[in-house]
């Protein structure tokens, strides 16, 4: 033992007197270069190769150290054994709900990819000097280093990182809050030249308690799926990969629930864009430049935010309150006869489906209305609006899922004789989801009234309907009476528009009874 010391302390001697020598004779410059050329004799008969990822390449942030810093904290939650260490980092971005781990100060950890094992390692060196720069740099130098075999390097190197960005995108897109943005500043830009301002989103909506037709809802969900897993598919048919949904249907339906669903089914951010604050068709085209991919953009209620009826027109149109003068159209272009300061119908569809429309990809136009007839055939085409969605009143299997949402119960629990009347008078009451869920919020401490007046409310409506029907029928009965009086009174008259064709009279007929079915409506 005494002699192992005595070698310790004899080697300490000979490596204090060694660095001694070589800071008096050699200088630094000297100094430097014989360790690089020591570093690149090890490096020659090393058989592994070294890649540094520094977090700032010059002045800017090197994207690449986030991505791998957001890959790497995947594994390392999962595999903190594995690290040299127990000490593992935590942080929380900006937008961000999630903690994500990180490899501590110059910390190693090993990964494997096809088979391969690699080590990285985190490496924090304080910066020396502030060198001069435009931003403030941090006090810390920080890089990843990663080391793999030399005879990996061709076989893995490019596909590997390839992976990293894809993981870390996706780590990104999971731990990040989702965000909704809106263009309600008009077209005036932030600080940071950003036509949006956005808020985080937070909609509870789900497809799980959205209200609708099961088998309706199975398809839109599998055509969201089909989608969003479809980039192999959009490259291959060379179609831009971008998907129009109209859903249309009376108010509180749930269209805008079903578009919040949307977004937390896929996980997209959503853009609401209020065209009434879109001034002309450039300020749309620079708005939709500026949207991200993996993203829904919305246009509600369609049919009120401009004029989409005729587009061979020149028209004057209200918009929001406010006039607006839509260009004359020749199948859809614009006429350069200085009106063309605003937005037209043209320009929308050129911001669904023109060439711009292409600036990003994965994203899904959603418009909603309550009068698909009043829109465009053109806006309406396949390719545009690839999925009609009609939003109907309340049905049976509706009903069971807010009874199911609201109070907590499934058709097992509620009594037989109940459920059978529940499903006698809700298609006749015409109710939609947003009345129904009114009434079971406000009894939802107590099931049984909640039910009880759900049955009341729905009765009620459905007699209602039932006899708005009626008094419909016996007016259009008591009209056709008098019409037949008439003809008798005058058979000269009668015999004439018989003669000139029974269909005039019938359309006149037609006429007089949608009139009354409006004035009733
Ligand atoms: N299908 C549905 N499933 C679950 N809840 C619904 C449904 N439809 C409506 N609701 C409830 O009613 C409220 C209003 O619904 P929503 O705003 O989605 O209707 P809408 O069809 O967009 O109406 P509008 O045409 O007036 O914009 C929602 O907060 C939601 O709670
Ligand atoms: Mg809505």
């Amino acid at each position: 033992m005494k002699e192992l010391w005595t070698t310790v302390a004899s080697l300490m001697g000979v490596w204090a007197f060694s660095q001694t020598l070589l800071l008096a004779v050699f200088p630094p410059q000297l100094r430097f270069a014989l360790i690089k050329l020591f570093q690149r004799l090890f490096n020659c008969c090393s058989s592994y190769c070294y890649y540094d990822i520094t977090e700032i390449e010059g002045v800017n942030t090197n994207e690449l150290y986030n991505a791998v810093q957001l890959y790497l904290s995947s594994s390392a939650s999962s595999s903190c054994s594995a690290t040299s260490s127990n000490r593992l980092s935590l942080t929380r971005g900006l937008n961000s709900s999630a903690i994500t781990f990180g490899l501590s100060h110059n910390d190693r950890l090993t990964d494997v990819f096809n088979g391969v094992s690699v080590v990285w390692e985190h490496i924090v060196t304080p910066r020396q000097s502030q060198t001069f720069s435009w931003r403030p740099l941090p006090e810390e130098k920080r890089g990843f280093t990663l080391r793999m075999n030399k005879r990996d390097k061709s076989y893995i190197l490019e596909s590997y990182l390839d992976f990293i960005n894809e993981k870390a995108n996706e780590i990104r897109r999971k731990n990040q809050d989702r965000l909704l943005y809106t263009n309600s500043r008009g077209g005036s830009l932030d600080s940071r030249g950003q036509p949006w301002e956005s808020v985080p989103f937070k909609h509870p909506s789900t497809f799980e308690t959205l209200a609708m037709d099961p088998m309706k809802k199975a398809e839109i969900m599998s055509d969201l799926r089909d989608f969003a897993d479809g980039q192999a598919f959009y490259t291959r048919t060379g179609r831009a990969w971008k998907r129009g949904y109209l859903l249309y249907g009376p108010p509180g339906t749930g269209k805008s629930s079903m578009i919040a669903a949307m977004a937390n089914f896929l996980r997209y951010d959503i853009y609401d864009l209020e065209l009434t604050e879109v001034q002309t068709n450039l300020e749309l085209r620079k708005l939709l430049m500026k949207t991200s991919s993996k993203s829904i953009i919305v246009i509600e209620d369609i049919d009120c935010s401009i004029n989409l009826t005729n587009r061979k027109e020149t028209t004057t149109t209200t918009t929001g309150g406010c006039d607006r003068k839509s260009s004359t159209f020749v199948d859809g272009d614009i006429e350069t006869s200085g009106t063309n300061n605003s937005i037209t119908l043209s320009g929308l569809l050129n911001f669904t489906d023109g060439l711009w429309s292409c600036c990003g990809s994965e994203r899904i136009f959603v418009f909603t209305t309550n009068h698909i007839e009043k829109l465009d055939p053109a806006l309406l085409r396949s390719g545009r609006m690839d999925m009609h969605v009609f939003m109907s009143h309340c049905s049976f299997p509706s009903l069971k899922i807010l009874l199911k949402n609201y109070l907590g119960c499934t058709p097992d629990d509620v009594e037989t004789a109940i459920l059978q009347r529940l499903e006698e008078v809700t298609d006749a009451a015409e109710m939609t989801p947003a009345d129904i869920s009114e009434v079971l919020i406000k009894n939802r401490r107590d099931n049984k009234k909640a039910l009880r007046e759900l049955l009341e409310a729905l009765r009620v409506r459905a007699e209602k309907n039932r006899s708005g029907l009626q008094r419909l029928g016996a007016d259009v009965e008591e009209m056709a009476e008098e019409e037949e009086k008439r003809a008798l009174e005058s058979p000269k008259e009668g015999g004439d528009a018989a003669a000139d064709g029974g269909c005039v009279e019938e359309e006149g007929g037609k006429e007089l009874e949608d009139n009354i079915i409006m004035g009733l409506i």
